[in-house]
């Protein structure tokens, strides 16, 4: 778990050795002296200078462009340091390195440390502080993270949206409703003789009528927004030479897995993200199921179940070219039997019909036909994909949103709903009413971090990478 602090904090705040520059960043209070040491000229506050980082010695570590921001104007509100050096890893390390020594040296004219306590930065600790310092809330450091693992287009746009306030915002629309709502009610039980009239006269059930509504068309693209970044698992399976790894290079558009006539072919998951419509989908082939005797394939089809078993949905093939065989048949319906009982409920089995280019007529199924040769239902599946997802597109955009988000809305969904109930009643019991109002104002404030928990805060940022 990530503790609050206040030490100074250094870390490499690119990939090192991708690019031609990198950054090593430093934040704390107090880094005068420290730049003094390194930097052979003064910086003007935000200004890029160009210059060479020195050593102990004096020697040049490399040349490259030194930014300072005094505090509280930076990334993460206290004083920060930024040397943009060439972006090899050896070099970042070395001017690292260098960061941790200069901060140790005694400084002539003071005689002390240059900047005691300089240390590593944890993973997520600069935006930590940025949120502990107020340059954002809970929602948009998590943007930053999301913004940087995205893995579709759409996600990273999305993730920049809640980067710059757009689900803060709304969060905060529905807190004011609740607010309001809640003063309400805290007045009518303050004054007992006005009473429910009080209540009627501000027309409090409309008024959560309304915040219910706003709060669903929150929910649903929250719902969308995780989706966005987390995607879904879905696991190709079937008796061996149904055509599952045809299928996933069909999907994937490039030949991952390998195919062959030899039932048996695959052992080893093969996984493969693909994005549909922007929906991160997580597609896994693996290896046929049948009665093996065959030690390596036992263990591929063991890894088989294990895909299964943690997967969102489930495309199950069936071969056409053999569907008519009663044998065949019966392996089906045994795999088929098994695998709802290992699946937990509400996961999904879709029927696939594969290798519909090879049969002359092609019998009507439940399902869905295709040809991983042809391309022939290869995207009517992608879109039967996009449904079992819940994806529906949201028309004003989605905000990138995580699971914990979703259930806080949720949470929220309760409370209002439960305090609902209570207004409806013949004789609302207020304090109730009040004390659901309080909950799901707590569980917004979950939200954009306006209470939150230090535990829940420290597993939030130790998520995050080095440097961010
Ligand atoms: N070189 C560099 N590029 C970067 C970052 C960085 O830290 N360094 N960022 C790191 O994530 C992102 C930009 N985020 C930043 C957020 C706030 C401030 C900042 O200085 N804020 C001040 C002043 C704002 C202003 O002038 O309007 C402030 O909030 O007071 C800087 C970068 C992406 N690009
Ligand atoms: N005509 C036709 N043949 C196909 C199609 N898909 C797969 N096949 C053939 O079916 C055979 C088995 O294909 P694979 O994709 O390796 O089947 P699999 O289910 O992965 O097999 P295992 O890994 O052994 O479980 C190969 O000879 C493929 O060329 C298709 O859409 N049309
Ligand atoms: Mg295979």
């Amino acid at each position: 778990m990530l503790a609050r602090t206040t030490d100074p904090i250094v870390a490499i705040a690119t990939a090192p050795g991708r690019g031609a520059v990198g950054i090593v960043r430093v934040s704390g209070a107090g880094l005068a002296p420290l730049i003094a040491a390194i930097c052979v000229r003064p910086l003007k506050a935000r200004e890029a200078t160009y210059l060479p980082f020195r050593d102990a010695a004096g020697e040049p570590v490399d040349h490259g462009l030194a930014i300072h921001f005094p505090a509280p104007h930076s990334f993460t509100g206290e004083d920060v340091l930024e040397l943009q050096a060439h972006g090899g890893m050896v070099v970042l390390q070395l001017l690292l390195a260098r960061c941790l020594e200069a901060a140790n040296e005694v400084d002539a004219s003071s005689g002390r440390a240059r900047l005691p306590g300089l240390r590593l930065a944890q993973p997520g600790e600069f935006s930590q502080r940025a949120f502990l310092n107020g340059k954002v809330d809970l929602a948009q450091a998590e943007a930053i993270a999301d913004l940087i693992d995205a893995s579709t287009e759409a996600a990273a746009r999305s993730a920049g949206r809640s980067l710059s306030g757009a689900f803060s915002r709304e969060i905060h629309g529905l807190r004011d409703a609740l607010i309001h709502l809640r003063m309400l009610v805290e007045a009518t039980l303050d004054f007992p003789e006005e009473d429910i009239d009080f209540l009627q006269k501000a027309d409090a059930i409309g008024q959560l009528r309304a915040l219910q509504n706003q709060l669903a068309a929150v929910q649903l693209r929250a719902r969308q927004g995780a989706l966005l970044r987390e995607g879904i698992k879905v696991v190709i399976a079937g008796q061996p030479n149904a055509g599952k790894s045809s299928l996933l290079n069909a999907l994937a558009g490039a030949e991952l897995a390998i195919v062959s006539a030899v039932p048996g072919t695959t052992r080893d998951v093969v996984a493969q993200t693909i994005q549909i419509h922007g929906v991160p989908v997580h597609v896994a082939d693996t290896a046929g199921l049948r009665e093996s005797s065959d030690e390596v394939e036992q263990i591929g089809i063991a890894r088989a179940w294990d895909q299964i078993e943690s997967a969102d949905a489930v495309l199950f093939l069936h071969d056409l070219t053999r569907a008519d065989s009663p044998d065949y048949e019966a392996g089906d319906a045994g795999i088929l039997n098994l695998l709802r009982r290992k699946l937990p409920a509400g996961v999904p089995v879709l029927d696939v019909w594969s290798k519909h280019d090879a049969v002359a007529v092609a019998q009507q199924h439940d399902g869905l036909s295709l040809s991983a040769k042809t391309g022939f239902g290869i995207e009517a599946l992608r879109t039967r994909l996009l449904e079992i997802a819940g994806w529906q597109a949201v028309p004003d955009g989605v905000y990138l949103a995580r699971a914990r988000h979703v259930h806080a809305l949720a949470r929220v969904a309760d409370h209002v709903s439960l305090a609902a109930d209570q207004l409806a009643a013949r004789h609302p019991a207020l304090d109730l009413l009040a004390e659901e109002l309080r909950l799901a104002q707590n569980a917004l404030n979950e939200i954009t971090g306006a209470f939150g928990a230090d535990e829940l805060l420290g597993v939030i940022f130790s998520r995050f990478c080095i440097g961010k």
